[in-house]
């Protein structure tokens, strides 16, 4: 794989569409691909953006917004801006510094940073970018409960607040232009950095990833996703952690009423950016009647499809308490590194108010 990484001016580059293309000049094919790809016909990938095109705004005036509030309360904490960064394994795919530039870049910021658990670098050393915003661990709940239990004490122990369970991911969803491309960043070991830096992992490894990592790396692929999971095991992250549980890949009511009657302390409405189940509704069609069965008992987030300000306020006015950044950000690291991804923070930021004031 080859990372071409131009030095680019971002400076004023603004808009989403202008990412996508400095990011796609800047990195290997197959891994641009990956990034901006989703599941079967690509149905929901769309339906995530046009979903934000139907749903109109209608501004109330003479209020004064000379000093709009953008702030929100999460699980107790404030967050200055109602934005974070989603879950995104394998950034080094994007850029060199893959998660640490990402993680520079939020915590400059203060906007809260989410690790996925296949990212390249270890949650540990990101945390250590991390130390003045929030920052919550995602969970791709192994099979392998001591692998998991792991994974969970660690990430407990490097300071993270909160385990986000993704649920939509019991097997990886049918992506037809990675298939055609023969690609999996997981396969070059770039989504290693947490197997690869575990105890209980490299116990069950025959030889170390030093001494032979494409056995390592095939090892970890089998253990990432289990499909036997069922909303009972939910009770084997609560007995093994202290953190609160939040739950991302909810898009059916119903499933919101589960996360509450198993005592979830917050959901993420999103269908995985159209990667996962291709014709699955999009989040922001989804989430009205989700935050009608929350009934403001838990913090509801959203993700998947939210390109900017407007799509924002969209989403929190239909009851979400905040939104998830996803392919923008990973555009602008791979278009500049962390500058791009401050860019990229720097704009959603400066749109959000602007729109929020002028609603
Ligand atoms: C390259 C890439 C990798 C991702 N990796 C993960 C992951 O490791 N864990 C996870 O829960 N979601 C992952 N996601 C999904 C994001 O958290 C988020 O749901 C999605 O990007 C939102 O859609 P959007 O990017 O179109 O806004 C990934 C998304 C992308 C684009
Ligand atoms: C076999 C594990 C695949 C991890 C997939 C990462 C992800 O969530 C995504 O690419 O989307």
């Amino acid at each position: 794989m080859v990372l071409l990484e131009k030095t680019v001016d971002v400076s004023r580059v603004v808009q989403f569409e202008e990412w996508e293309k400095l990011a796609k000049e800047n990195i290997d094919h197959n891994a641009f691909t990956y990034i901006q790809s989703g599941a079967g016909r690509e149905e929901t990938l769309r339906s995530n953006e046009e979903d934000f095109r139907k749903i109109k705004l209608i501004p109330r005036y003479l209020k004064d917004v000379s000093n709009v509030c953008l702030k929100t309360n999460i699980l107790g904490e404030t967050l200055p801006y109602p934005f974070m960064i989603a879950p995104v394994g394998m950034q080094g795919i994007a850029h060199r510094d893959g998660e640490l530039a990402t993680a520079r870049a939020a915590n400059a910021l203060k906007v809260p940073f989410i690790a996925s658990t296949v990212t390249t670098y270890s949650l540990e050393e990101i945390a250590a970018e991390l130390p003045d915003t929030i920052k919550w661990f995602q969970l791709y709940w192994s099979g392998d409960w001591e692998i998991t239990a792991s994974f969970l004490h660690r990430a407990e122990k490097a300071g993270y607040s909160a385990i986000v369970v993704t649920v939509d991911t019991p097997l990886l969803g049918w992506r037809e232009k990675d298939l055609t491309n023969g690609y999996s960043p997981l396969k070059v070991g770039k989504g290693a950095g947490n197997y690869f830096s575990d105890p209980v992992f490299l116990q069950r490894l025959k030889r170390s990833p030093q001494e032979d990592s494409t056995a390592a790396a095939e090892e970890m692929i089998k253990l990432v996703l289990e499909p036997k999971l069922t909303w009972d095991d939910i009770r084997f992250i609560r007995e093994y952690t202290s953190l609160p549980i939040i739950i991302k890949g909810i898009l059916h009511p119903e499933d919101a009423k589960q996360a509450l009657n198993y005592g979830v302390d917050g959901i993420v409405v999103s269908n995985h950016g159209g990667r996962q189940l291709d014709g699955a509704i999009s989040s922001i069609e989804a989430l009205p009647a989700i935050v009608e069965e929350i009934q403001n008992k838990i913090p509801v987030l959203l993700d998947s499809g939210i390109r900017s300000g407007a799509d924002a306020v969209k989403a929190l006015t239909l009851g979400a308490d905040a939104v998830c950044l996803g392919r923008p950000f990973v555009y602008g690291l791979a278009a500049a590194g962390q500058e791009g991804v401050s860019q990229v923070l720097q704009n959603f930021i400066q749109d959000l108010k602007v729109t929020k004031s002028l609603t």
